[in-house]
């Protein structure tokens, strides 16, 4: 097999689907934006601070790890800033390969200078238009599509739903919740699930990441979700071994595809994984679950889209095959159009991969 270089999985096609925009910050850019916003930093020195973020987040605790965003919401609070942020986001993913990416966020957190939902969603997905029409003309095309994220913990999902479904021909495709999971299962937000599905509209939950099996159950069989973001505790309710045995949720997941958004740095750094090496994604795909690879957030994680491929590659010897394989399931997975989503896999996708692999 041919070796797999890192300036190759950066040249390739890849798709993303769960990536928060207040964790895929530029270090560089929170250091202008909270000079300007007065807002008290660890450091100063953008490269010091890519450290801080890095060894904060790297906690073992997944309540500890969103600690760290109070510094990244804090410099978001106006729509300059929250346009800025998105267009870079866009900028950095298409510059490190990414042809599709969602996005997400929680609107309610960046209230803080009297925006409103609205206007906190109008200036995010300007910036990615922007980012991504400044990304085609560097020959890097993108297409970016917002998830409106309602925090668990908070009582705002039905509103943030409904702002979801008000803005769903201009750019947002989806809906989650996300925050500290143990103590708020997905059921509290049942209204808004319910609601959106009366809408006909995507969603995705944060389940089975710092919370087991129950939290899995209820996002599917109460709540309708689509995908699951993270999910990774799926296999606690596999039984290892030769031919490893799935119990009754492991095989709905798995034969129903319900898609996994897998974040192998995220999980190790809040300790639901031990290390990449350890990450269940090799027994997932070995089981043909409908896994997918995902950043969660590039700045905590101090990583990339190609840098989660490349660390997947080291770890578990895949290659350019299991890489497409990745990414074809992403691109199935996504929230937009299903003749939009076969395009790019077919003109963009399938002819890059079949140049590698030969
Ligand atoms: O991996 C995560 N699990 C749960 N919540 C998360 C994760 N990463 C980010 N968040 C939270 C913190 C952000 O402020 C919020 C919206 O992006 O979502
Ligand atoms: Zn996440």
């Amino acid at each position: 097999m041919v070796a797999i270089s890192y300036e190759d999985i950066v040249k390739v096609p890849k798709a993303l689907l769960h990536d928060h925009l207040d964790g895929g910050l530029r270090p560089a850019t929170i250091v202008e934006l909270a000079a300007e916003a007065g807002h008290e930093l660890p450091t100063t020195d953008p490269e010091a601070l890519g450290r801080w973020f890095a060894e904060a987040a790297n906690s073992g605790s997944l309540e500890r790890y969103l600690e760290t965003f109070a510094h990244t919401v804090a410099v978001m609070q106006t729509a300059p800033a929250l346009r800025r942020v998105a267009r870079e986001c866009a900028l950095d993913l298409a510059a490190d390969g990414v042809v599709y990416a969602e996005v997400r966020f929680a609107p309610e957190q960046h209230l803080e200078q009297n925006l409103t939902l609205d206007e906190v969603v109008e200036a995010v997905v300007a910036g990615f238009v922007e980012g991504s029409a400044q990304a085609a003309e560097a020959g890097n095309p993108i297409r970016v599509g917002t998830l409106l994220t309602a925090m668990r913990h908070a009582a705002r999902s039905q509103e943030i739903a409904e702002l979801a479904v008000r803005h769903r021909d201009t750019g947002v495709v989806g809906f989650d919740i996300a925050g500290a999971e143990a103590g708020f299962p997905p059921t509290r937000h049942l209204d808004a699930f319910e609601y959106l599905q009366r809408e006909n509209f995507h969603f995705t939950i944060h389940a089975g990441e710092a919370f087991g099996l129950p939290s899995i159950w209820q996002a599917i069989q109460w709540c309708g979700a689509d995908r699951l973001g993270h999910g990774v505790r799926i296999v606690d309710d596999i039984t290892p071994g030769e031919s490893p045995v799935l119990g009754r949720l492991a095989a709905y997941v798995r034969d129903k595809r319900i898609p996994l958004e897998l974040c192998p740095s995220s999980n190790v750094q809040t300790g639901a994984a031990a290390s990449i090496a350890d990450h269940p994604i090799g027994l997932l795909r070995d089981l043909r679950f409908r896994v997918t690879v995902n950043t969660d957030n590039r700045l905590m994680s101090g990583t990339s889209m190609s840098r989660e491929m490349a660390l997947l590659v080291d770890a578990f010897g895949y290659g350019w095959k299991e890489l497409q394989w990745f990414t074809i399931n992403a691109m199935k997975s996504a929230f937009i159009p299903f003749d939009e989503r076969l395009r790019i896999i077919d003109e963009v996708i399938k002819p890059a991969y079949a140049k590698l692999l030969g």
